[in-house]
């Protein structure tokens, strides 16, 4: 089986990533090899998962595979965006929520609407000129309070009207189907012929 490293320190994440790619690669995180993070310092989504992946598999010597995924909230202009991890100054998902519920004090359901974003991508070696980039989105709606105490960051703020719950509500294999990660991992998987 083929290796493949995990170029993400997120421990909600990894897990995620290591459940949709388990059967197909033997997974490593990019922590085995590295506990230094890549400054992000791209524009999109897109150029922080491939700036990800190439660190990866510099340290690793491994081909890498990054993800850059964020919250998009249409009454903020998508924000807090590829700024997510860090909206509240911290990298703390308490700290993060309660900026997002701050942020939109008073803002009604009917313009509360939401999408997270997964920019997926995969180098085969650090210069890798032809990364593999995907991306997959997943609609929702922030909630006013929290709800739920599965998943990690924004999901316990995140209502998905399929489910009529958050997405902290839903089973991890529930989340693995739908979420943005899921649909960029979809097209992955796809590319990659799995
Ligand atoms: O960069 P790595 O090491 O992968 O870890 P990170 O947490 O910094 O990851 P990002 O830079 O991609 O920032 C994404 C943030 O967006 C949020 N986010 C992304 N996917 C999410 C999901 O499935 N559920 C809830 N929040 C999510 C969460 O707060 C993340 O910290
Ligand atoms: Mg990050």
């Amino acid at each position: 089986m083929k290796t493949l490293v995990l170029a993400s320190h997120n421990q909600g994440k990894l897990k995620e990533l290591q459940a949709m790619l388990g059967a197909h690669f033997k997974v490593r995180s990019v922590s085995e090899f590295s506990q230094q993070e890549p400054e992000e310092t791209g524009l999109s989504f897109i150029e922080n998962a491939i700036l990800k992946a190439r660190h990866a598999a510099k340290v690793s010597g491994f081909p890498a595979l990054a993800d850059d995924s964020g919250l998009a909230v249409d009454y903020l202009q998508g924000a807090p965006g590829i700024r997510s991890a860090r909206y509240s100054g911290q990298n703390n998902d308490a700290a993060n929520n309660q900026q997002l519920l701050t942020a939109l004090a008073g803002v009604p359901d009917e313009q509360r609407g939401a999408q997270f974003v997964c920019a997926l991508a995969l180098v085969q070696h650090a210069d890798d000129p032809l990364p593999i980039v995907c991306e997959g989105f997943w609609q929702g709606r922030i909630l006013h309070a929290p709800q739920g105490e599965h998943g990690f960051g924004y999901d316990p703020l995140f209502f998905v009207a399929e489910q009529n719950c958050s997405s902290a509500e839903l089973d991890a294999s529930t989340k693995n189907k739908l979420s943005h990660r899921a649909q960029a991992m979809h097209k992955l998987r796809q590319r990659l012929g799995l």
